[in-house]
């Protein structure tokens, strides 16, 4: 008998900051998925992003801040150990070879989703993990579902799984403005990751 493999969840980003919505798809992820464990990866370098990011220690002590104390959530600092470029690809195959077998899931909001396409490896990342699409509210207000049926190309055998949330609509980039205003960001990142932000003096003008 066959025996069901291992689900490890994979969920990376800027977290520059980590913000609730953030929160919340880890809690959901771990509710819903099925997971042993969700792994966390701050970015190294986001060779897809314009603006240069906030230095790793600081977005790595503000995921820990955010992230730690959730039973099965695990932040890995291998993305930001790891020279030059982030690529997904590259943190499933060390996961692949660190752990022979397991079944990876890899979590995404619905805007990474729909940008699959143009990721690094992205028919090897499809034919390695499970892609799990959380829905993300768009700055309109409307809110599509992901459809992996508008991915072209889109590769036979690939797989995904919707992951419930309650939309919120919620950036990283407004939670940066506000923070340049001097506004309080209650109820938009835990208070530990408001604390830090306002004691690194994060996102200030110069
Ligand atoms: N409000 C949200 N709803 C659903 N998914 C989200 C939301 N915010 C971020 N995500 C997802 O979390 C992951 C990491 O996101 P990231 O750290 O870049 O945050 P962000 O808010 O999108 O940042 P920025 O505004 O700086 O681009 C991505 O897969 C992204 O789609
Ligand atoms: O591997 C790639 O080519 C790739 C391209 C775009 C995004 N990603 C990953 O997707 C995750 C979310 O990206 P972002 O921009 O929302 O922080 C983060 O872990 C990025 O490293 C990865």
């Amino acid at each position: 008998m066959a025996l069901t493999p291992l689900r490890v969840g994979v969920f990376g980003g800027a977290f520059d900051p980590p913000h609730n919505a953030h929160l919340a798809l880890v809690q959901s992820a771990l509710a819903q998925l099925d997971l042993a464990e969700l792994r966390i990866f701050p970015t190294g370098q986001a060779w897809h992003k314009a603006r240069p990011l906030s230095a790793a220690a600081d977005r790595l002590a503000m995921a820990r801040l955010a992230f730690e104390g959730i039973e099965g959530a695990v932040v890995d600092t291998r993305e930001i150990e790891r020279p030059g470029p982030t690529y997904t690809l590259d943190t499933l195959r060390e996961l692949q070879r660190a752990h022979p077998g397991v079944q990876l899931v890899l979590i995404v909001g619905a805007d990474q989703a729909r940008s699959l396409p143009r990721w690094h490896g992205y028919e090897a990342i499809l034919a390695t993990a499970i892609i799990s699409v959380a829905d993300r509210a768009l700055p309109t207000g409307s809110s599509g579902p992901f459809d992996p049926g508008t991915l072209a190309p889109l590769p036979s055998g690939a797989r995904f799984e919707q992951l419930q949330i309650q939309p919120m609509d919620i950036s990283a980039t407004d939670i940066r403005a506000r923070a340049a205003r001097g506004e309080d960001l209650d109820g938009l990142v835990p208070a530990a990751v408001a604390r830090y932000i306002d004691r690194h003096h994060l996102y200030r003008p110069a």
